[in-house]
């Protein structure tokens, strides 16, 4: 398989209205490769509808590039193609598919028909590798609806991975998990971020905190603060917005 070169995001005064009401107002961000990008903010402030822009969900103006393609005004089909995934707050895997017919079936969504209807000898390379990645290799002969719910997240980011995806973008990965699978999830994060652009969308400030390289917060449609989490917790303005109480010097340094 050939190296393909880390690629970035770039986000500039991307504006999304709905009948009038403005849910994004102008927001410019740029998320380098490798990085590790969470996107925060209180309830609607945008967050999703940013990203519903970026996949082209939601019609937008401004411009989203991505290794330098520009994705506004493209269909949801062609910024996939683009190797653009988006996860969703709820899994969506095929409950009574197994595990490695879930990967197997994403693999197909990447795949032009002549080769889909090629005779498949043994289980891909990049299926084998996506079942290590996300944790489950013991588990790949399992319906998808028997898992655990994190490990079903873990599917969907592995369906992603097969897709040969470079840049992730997921809603809420860790709502709903237990402590130890937001932990697993943290590591899965950081080993996919390793050579991909990745973006969360989260509300779990102890996952950011340990997860986090770089943090974007949101508030009523634009950029509030960016920078490391111990910048952004200390921003008076995000403090004000967001957590809603001052951190202490020690949280910050934590
Ligand atoms: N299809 C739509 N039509 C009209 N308004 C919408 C639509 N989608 C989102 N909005 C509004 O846009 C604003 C931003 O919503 P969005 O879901 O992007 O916020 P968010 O930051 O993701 O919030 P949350 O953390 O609650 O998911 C909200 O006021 C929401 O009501």
């Amino acid at each position: 398989m050939t190296e393909e070169p880390l690629k970035a995001l770039e986000i500039t005064d991307v504006r999304v209205t709905f009948d009038g009401f403005t849910a994004v107002d102008g927001v410019s961000l740029r998320v380098g490769p490798g990085d590790l990008r969470f996107l925060i903010g209180p309830n609607g402030a945008g967050k999703t509808t940013l990203v519903d822009a970026v996949t082209g969900l939601v019609p937008a103006t401004g411009s989203v590039r991505f290794g330098g393609h520009e994705l506004l005004g493209r269909p949801v089909h062609r910024v996939a193609r683009l190797g653009i995934g988006r996860t969703f707050q709820t899994a969506t895997v095929f409950e009574n598919l197994t595990v490695l017919q879930n990967l197997d079936i994403a693999v197909g969504a990447g795949r032009r028909p002549l080769t889909l209807l090629r005779r498949r000898r043994g289980i891909p390379e990049e299926v084998e590798r996506a079942l290590e990645t996300i944790g489950l290799a013991d588990h790949r002969e399992r319906p998808a609806g028997t898992l655990a719910h994190g490990q079903k997240q873990w599917l969907e980011i592995g369906m992603l991975l097969v897709q040969n995806v470079q840049l992730l973008l997921l809603d809420e990965p860790v709502a709903g998990m237990s402590h130890e699978e937001r932990e697993a999830t943290g590591q899965l994060l950081r080993r996919v971020g390793e050579d991909r652009t990745v973006v969360v969308i989260e509300h779990d400030m102890d996952f950011m905190r340990t997860f986090a390289s770089s943090v974007t917060v949101l508030h009523a449609g634009r950029v509030l603060s960016e920078g490391t989490v111990a910048e952004v917790r200390a921003d008076p303005r995000v403090q004000e917005v967001y957590l809603g109480e001052p951190v202490t010097e020690a949280e910050v340094e934590a």
